[in-house]
């Protein structure tokens, strides 16, 4: 399976190539940076500090090596993101999108791209996660009207989205799992309201450090309390998710997939 990673020198995007130049059914064929970094035209290895060159360039015009590829991953920005999928689907190539931030809008484009071209999207590419995320269904079908849902999410200074995608995932999930909207039940940084409304999620998201990633659901109830939660301590478990995701959408047929599909969830 051919691989191209946008964003190579990133927090994701330097792992993802590190695991993906370590596998034998995965070979990098190039990596694709922004205009005017000076690590353009460099061997990817160096870009990436896989220890060693891979023989393959960093460009910074995916057009220019996307007829290389079966598979792109991005895990870049939502600007980025959303040009990778216009040349996905331009050049008919099958696309991972770890990328977070989206509005409902430009998410639905991605669902939309699967009528075309193998499109996975995961907000979350842990193994862990998709596993709590499954137990929140369940919660949440069982208790989700008699209880206060909080979420906690902690994650490094520099992340440019909040509330996280994967907060937004556990939402909606818990959500639909209660035949609800997650627009209609969610609360952003509850302030000053008292009693709490009855039925809502409430979101809290807290950057500090370098906190690779936390998400807590807490399920209060009168006299106890029930809490769910993931704590990665490197972003290792993504980069690895993210390389099953990309070999496993290899040769598929155009559709919208999700790590659930990967991970037979
Ligand atoms: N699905 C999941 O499991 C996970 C998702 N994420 C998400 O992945 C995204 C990236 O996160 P993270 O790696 O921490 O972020 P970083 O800021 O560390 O990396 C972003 C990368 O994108 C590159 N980039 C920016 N603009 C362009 C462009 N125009 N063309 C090509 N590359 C570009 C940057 O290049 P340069 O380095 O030169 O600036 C950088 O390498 C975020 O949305 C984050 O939320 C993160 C972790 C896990
Ligand atoms: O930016 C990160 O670090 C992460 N982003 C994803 C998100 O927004 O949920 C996944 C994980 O939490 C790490």
């Amino acid at each position: 399976m051919k691989l191209i990673v946008v964003g190579p020198r990133g927090k994701m995007g330097k792992l993802i190539t590190q695991i993906a130049a370590s596998r034998d059914d995965i070979e990098l064929v190039a990596g694709v940076a922004p205009k005017g970094r000076d690590y353009i035209g460099k061997d990817l290895g160096q870009a990436a500090m896989t220890g060693s060159d891979l023989g393959v360039p960093v460009v910074d015009d995916l057009s220019s090596v996307i007829d290389d590829c079966d598979v792109i991953i991005d895990f870049s920005t939502k600007e980025m993101a959303m040009e990778v999928l216009a040349l996905a689907l331009e050049h008919k190539k099958a696309l991972v999108c770890g990328t977070t931030g989206f509005t409902p809008d430009e998410m639905q484009r991605f669902r939309d791209a699967g009528k075309e071209i193998p499109m996975l999207y995961a907000a979350n590419t842990s193994k862990l996660v998709n596993v709590i995320n499954k137990l929140l269904e369940v919660a949440a079908a069982v208790i989700g009207e008699e209880a206060d849902i909080e979420i906690l999410e902690m994650h490094d200074q520099w992340k440019k989205d909040a509330p996280s995608g994967t907060s937004k995932e556990m939402g909606e999930i818990m959500a639909h799992a209660m035949g609800k909207e997650l627009a209609d039940v969610a609360v952003y940084g509850r302030q000053g309201v008292s009693p709490r409304e009855k039925g809502t999620i409430g979101y809290h998201s807290l950057r500090a450090g370098n906190i690779p990633s936390s998400h807590t659901v807490y399920f209060g109830f009168m006299g106890e309390r029930m809490e769910i939660t993931h704590h990665s301590y490197n972003w290792e478990c993504f980069a690895r998710g993210a390389c099953d995701c990309a070999v496993f959408l290899a040769g598929k047929e155009a559709g919208f997939y999700t790590i659930k599909d990967v991970l037979h969830l």
